[in-house]
């Protein structure tokens, strides 16, 4: 017969004892008695390449150590406790995601047949998320989506949801759990083949829940330090290999699996329910009766396993479906022996006790579960002997474990305890009552399940377009132009109208929609492909000029290669002695006007530059539009067949437009189509692109006869949020009044933080991102972050910044609070993993790059003098107007809570600074705010920006 414990960690994990390393664990495994050891964490890098290292084939299907390290350790076991484990590849993935509107946290454990599979699959995860950082990563991937990818790179993999009943991490916790298997692995389910019931729970619990009965209930230790292996396993009856394995996994009985070894569950630290800050300790009977909220501070009661199992059960107490596993309870040898001793199990008395018995006995779980009752009395006393009679009958007192607390058995009642402790002898002790649970489960009905919380219900304006929205959607009265503030539905009106349009009779075929970003096209395509809209043609100003040109040349215009340009590029510097960048940038915003003419000073470059392309017959993306609407001003019957292709021309963002994009259109448009221009005059930040603000203005000079319609309200954010937003934007010198009206309430203030510096801020921000996430670990969650839960997860949260440079610390201080976290995608969407879409992750973004976009919680962080505004060493600051327009965007991204923090210290180009404030924070009004700021802390000069 095999122990097998297949969960554990390393010392790569949180936590985790600095021992767990390969050879503490062959060792410890066999003072133990563990035959097949599960590696944990191999998912960390570290610990992988140590495991290649040190881990050979045993050429059937697993791992065992080196022969040469096991030859060195071999001489510090006793002689009886020499039984060398195999070792297969596991690890354990948090899994920390939103499915179905709430926050998941669910725990897999995961098998390899290989080392070499494992490794694959680490090149598939290391692309969705942080695995450097901890042996058990949190990664922002729905679990279904997690066993997919595992079976991808494995069909064989062994895939177990871990310690299913644990409140906080797993996949039937009553924190963030589900309440059925196939909630959370939808078509996948047939899959797994086994669970995890960890620490909090027994069979026998398990047992009433008759949709468990299909699979192999398994044990395993979960081991953080060696000492604690085994303390629950498995018990098989095949050979040590990772197939033999699966099958007994897979067929229970019939392939070997003969039962487990369990903690007694009312040790865990979550069977029963309670509220530890508080003291308070509850059966399931208690926490209904208080209605789930402590009595002593009116905060969420933890329910424990005992509960929720209760909750699931659709069987009473005591059920013993037919095919049940066998099990046996036990308590670790060193709490017996101390137990029989009266000291604490780490003192040195009870592991020099422990050690005799094993050098005498054999391994730990052979002493507790086989060597006779004589032996044991020769060995360690008639007391030991009585104890471990006693816990193998399960005559055990039992305190529960509640709330992160640990539970207590106890072999002896106190009078025995104090007995013993003068006498040392048991032989005239009566008997402990039998097995008794401090507290029972009430037998609850089968249809008590807790009904689901109803789904929020749709409200009549949620189904559609407010009126404003509606009447700009049915104007069909010439040329439009929609002012729309943030979050005022401009998307949603764009796609509304192009379906109205069809829907009254227009030809798809002849909508044209346009963009300014690739991003925002394909997202645009595929709503309007949801709406069955497929024919129509979404556009960026780029793919539309390349059509154009490719219609009036009869073929595809060559465009100039990136390496080329470039060496293009700084040919043409040499000529006026500038920096490269600075005559792109130059020669670039210039293309953004049909009527380019150079400045003096440029001029050799420029002309240096487009005699270079020319020479070659090659455009730039510039050329794209400019040269397209030459074309068409040039080429009657190129401008015959475009002017008269479409019917209606929706253009999105206008306020970004520039006056080439501006002639195009008017081109595409000289044979009738109507324009309907959407945008924010507010959100204009492309200035320094070329874009023109004033032609949001000049709409209705470019197209004769426009209408203008106003969107003011503010569907996204909190009314604070828009509130604050707006006093920014009211506080512009000279500006036109214009005032959002947030349909949302209030919501909580906007909180502000002023750190010492970028590491203080780092610290600061990823505190507040384990609060909302409600912790994503045991310990956060210990520590308070649980019950202050937000009910956010980390796909919720975006951090917006001026510069990219200032995302290395943010990225590094959540890396190691273990938040799953993307630093703005710089693949193309095209090159990504279709699991990396799905991944949820704390995003951290430029405010420009956050454009359009919106999140539950948003972070702008650095608001400093110098940063925002912009003003690089030795170049012309940023325009103050536009700055302040950026700010504006990035906390109108914000639908329920913002965050604005700013470091009093920086590292900023090369210069040691104290900037103030950013000039912009003024403007915020007072009463919308809540202010913290740092300690004082000394200042991480290795944090240097530039
Ligand atoms: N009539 C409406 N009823 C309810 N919700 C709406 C309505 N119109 C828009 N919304 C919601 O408001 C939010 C903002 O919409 P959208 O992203 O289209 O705004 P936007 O005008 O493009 O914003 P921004 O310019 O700030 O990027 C979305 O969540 C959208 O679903």
């Amino acid at each position: 017969m095999l122990v097998a414990d297949l969960h554990i960690h390393s010392r790569y994990s949180r936590a985790t004892a600095r021992d767990m390393g390969p050879e503490a664990l062959w060792r410890h495994a066999q003072l133990k008695g563990v035959d097949l050891l599960g590696t944990g964490d191999f998912t960390h890098p570290a610990w992988w390449a140590e495991l290649a290292e040190k881990l050979v084939e045993t050429g059937d299907g697993a791992y065992q150590l080196r022969p040469d390290l096991a030859a060195a350790l071999g001489e510090s076991l006793p002689p009886s406790c020499r039984r060398p484990p195999r070792f297969l590849p596991s690890a354990e993935i948090s899994s920390i995601y939103k499915r179905h509107g709430q926050t998941r946290k669910v725990h897999s454990l995961i098998l390899m047949p290989t080392l070499q599979d494992a490794a694959r699959l680490n090149q598939r995860l290391d692309k969705l998320g942080n695995i450097k950082s901890d042996g058990r990563p949190i990664l922002g991937l729905d679990a279904r989506d997690l066993l997919e990818l595992c079976l991808e790179v494995c069909p064989e993999v062994i895939f177990i949801p871990a310690h299913i009943w644990t409140p906080w991490f797993s996949v039937f916790g009553s924190k963030s759990g589900f309440d059925a298997l196939e909630e959370a692995f939808d078509d996948l389910t047939c899959h797994i083949k086994a669970l995890e019931t960890g620490l909090s729970s027994d069979p026998p619990m398990n047992w009433r829940l008759s949709a468990l009965d299909g699979y192999t209930l398994v044990s395993n230790s979960d081991a953080h330090s060696p000492a604690k292996l085994a303390r629950e396993a498995n018990l098989l009856d095949c050979p040590a290999t990772f197939h033999d394995l699966a099958r007994a996994l897979s067929l229970g009985a019939a392939g070997g699996f003969l039962g487990t070894i369990e903690f007694f569950p009312d040790e865990g630290k979550y069977h029963l329910d309670g509220h530890r800050k508080c003291g308070l300790c509850l059966g399931p009977d208690e926490t209904r009766a208080y209605g789930g909220r402590c009595p002593v501070c009116g905060g969420p009661i933890t329910v424990g396993v005992l509960s929720r199992v209760a909750e699931l059960a659709d069987r009473p107490e005591g059920y013993r479906p037919p095919a049940a596993a066998h099990f046996e309870s036990l308590a670790p040898l060193d709490e017996v022996v101390a137990e029989v001793l009266g000291q604490g199990p780490a003192t040195k008395a009870v592991g020099a006790a422990v050690d005799g018995l094993r050098r005498r006995l054999g391994p730990e779980l052979t002493i507790l579960r086989q060597t006779p009752l004589e032996e044991l009395a020769r060995a360690g006393g008639p007391v030991l002997a009585e104890a471990i009679d006693r816990l193998r009958a399960g005559k055990v007192v039992l305190q529960g474990g509640f709330d992160g607390q640990f539970g207590v058995v106890r072999l002896f009642s106190p009078a025995e305890r104090q007995r013993l402790a003068g006498q040392k002898a048991l032989l005239d002790l009566a008997p402990v009552t039998g097995r008794g649970r401090g507290r029972k489960a009430a037998a609850r009905p089968v249809d008590s399940r807790q009904p689901a919380a109803p789904a929020a219900a749709p409200t009549a304006v949620d189904q559609g377009l407010d009126e404003f929205q509606r009447r700009a959607m049915d104007y069909d009265g010439g040329h439009l132009i929609v002012r729309a503030g943030p979050g005022a539905g401009k998307t949603r009106l764009l796609t509304a109208r192009a379906a109205r349009l069809v829907a009254g009779g227009g030809d798809a075929s002849r909508l044209l929609l346009v963009t300014f970003t690739r991003k925002a096209a394909e997202e645009l395509g595929q709503r309007l492909a949801t709406l069955g809209l497929e024919a129509a043609r979404t556009h960026t100003f780029h793919g539309l000029g390349l059509e154009i040109l490719t219609d009036h040349l009869g073929r595809r215009p060559a465009i100039v290669a990136d390496q080329r340009r470039e060496e293009i590029l700084s040919q043409a510097a040499k000529a006026v002695d500038l920096p490269p960048g600075q005559v792109d940038w130059a020669i670039s915003r210039l293309k953004q006007r049909l009527d380019q003419r150079p400045e003096p000073t440029l001029a050799p470059a420029w002309l240096a530059y487009e005699q270079a392309l020319a020479a070659e017959g090659l455009l730039d993306l510039d050329d794209l539009p400019r040269q397209a609407a030459l074309a068409l001003a040039q080429d009657g019957a190129l401008a015959g067949r475009w002017s008269g292709k479409f019917d209606h021309i929706l253009v999105d963002e206008y306020q970004d437009a520039n006056p080439v994009q501006v002639a195009l259109l008017r081109r595409l448009a000289a044979g009738g189509a109507l324009v309907a221009a959407i945008g924010d005059p507010d959100q204009a930040i492309y200035g320094f692109r070329g874009a023109e603000r004033a032609l949001f203005a000049d709409f209705g000079r470019d197209f004769a006869g426009a209408r203008s319609f106003d969107l003011r309200r503010n569907y996204r954010s909190s009314g604070r949020i828009v509130a604050a937003a707006t006093a920014l934007m009211a506080a512009e010198a000279g500006r036109e009044a214009y005032a959002p009206q947030a349909v949302n309430p209030a919501g909580p203030l906007v909180e502000c933080f002023e750190a010492a510096d970028p590491q203080a801020e780092a610290i600061w921000l990823a505190q507040r991102v384990v609060e909302l996430l409600g912790g994503l670990d045991s310990r956060q969650v210990e520590a308070g972050a649980g019950a202050r839960s937000q009910g956010f997860s980390a796909g919720d949260i975006a951090v917006l910044y001026r510069l990219h440079a200032q995302a290395e610390p943010i990225a590094q201080a959540l890396a190691r609070v273990g938040a799953p976290t993307q630093v703005a995608a710089t693949a193309h969407l095209a090159e990504l993993d279709p699991l990396d879409l799905r991944a949820q992750r704390v995003k951290l973004l430029s405010m420009h790059a956050a454009k359009g976009l919106e999140f539950p919680v948003v972070f702008v962080v650095g608001l400093e003098e110098g940063l925002l505004p912009y003003q690089p060493p030795g170049k012309d600051a940023a325009d103050p107007d536009e700055e302040r327009r950026l700010l504006y965007v990035a906390m109108t991204r914000a639908r329920q809570r913002l965050f604005l923090s700013r470091c009093c210290w920086r590292m900023l180009f090369g210069e040691s600074r104290r900037p103030g404030r950013s000039p912009f924070w003024a403007d915020l009004p007072g009463e919308l705010l809540v202010a913290h700021k740092s300690k004082a802390r000394r200042r991480a000069r290795q944090l240097v920006l530039f």
